[in-house]
């Protein structure tokens, strides 16, 4: 099933062009990872495909109408009260989103997340891992099908980001799609079932981890992207 769909999408900003021709679609339980560098255009992306900011032309379509309730986003501000503990930002936030969830089902979350020994702890006072996953915790808390992580693991110590990439995992297993952007090609080498690559407001290149390797002959993804980079002509 496919999810979101991006046609022929164009975006302006005073009269300079940001996001061209852009086409693209997700689909149901897909992790796909949005790479790019600084400018590309990917936060615009995500802010279109959220609704937060509107196609100067073209059209994107949405799986439901019940999309607010059914997407979770994490972009690059902490999206939780450092002013409270672990604990009250889940309860309340559980009440933002009417979610209704029971204390029980609390601290499964708190105990999946890894954040069951913290509970009580101010955000303000967590670690930085601790916080990434405070802000994962969060986004997925109403349960939605759909969740968009803007670099989840940067500035993670391995352990961390081996959690924030069990945590994508664990998305995926339970039948959710993420769309997550980073900068660690290992990393989206090993999570990602596709990768879109922009530049200068465009798609570059679109498909899976190992069919993109073989299609553009390189060794890894750090290579693909800097040659990406240099030479802009590998339009999709
Ligand atoms: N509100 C805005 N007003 C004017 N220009 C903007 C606005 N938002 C984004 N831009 C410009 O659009 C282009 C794409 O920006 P965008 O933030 O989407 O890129 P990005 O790929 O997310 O970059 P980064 O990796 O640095 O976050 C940039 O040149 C940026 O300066």
């Amino acid at each position: 099933m496919e999810l979101i769909k991006f046609i022929n999408v164009e975006k302006s900003f005073k009269g300079r062009k940001v996001i061209s021709g852009l086409n693209f679609s997700i689909h149901a339980n897909e992790v796909v990872a949005l790479l790019g560098a600084n400018g590309s255009g990917k936060t615009t992306t995500i802010r279109m495909l959220l609704g937060i900011s509107k196609p100067d032309s073209g059209r994107i379509t949405r799986w439901t109408k019940d999309f607010n309730q059914k997407v979770g986003a994490q972009l690059q501000t902490t999206p939780f009260f450092e002013g409270l503990s672990v604990i009250n930002n889940l309860k309340l936030f559980n009440t933002f989103y009417q979610s209704k969830i029971t204390t029980e089902k609390m601290e499964r979350i708190l105990r999946d997340y890894n954040l069951l020994d913290v509970k009580n702890t101010l955000a303000s006072k967590l670690s930085l891992g601790q916080q990434k996953r405070l802000a994962i915790s969060i986004t997925t808390l109403h349960d939605p099908d759909f969740v968009i992580l803007d670099e989840p693991s940067a500035g993670l110590d391995p352990s961390g980001q081996r959690e924030v990439q069990n945590m994508i995992r664990h998305l995926k297993s339970k039948g959710k799609s993420v769309l997550f952007s980073s900068h660690d090609m290992l990393e989206v080498r090993n999570l990602a079932d596709r990768i879109f690559i922009m530049g200068k407001g465009r798609l570059l290149v679109e498909g899976k981890p190992e069919t993109l390797l073989n299609k553009y002959n390189v060794g890894d993804f750090e290579e693909l992207f800097n040659h990406l980079m240099k030479k802009e002509e590998y339009y999709v």
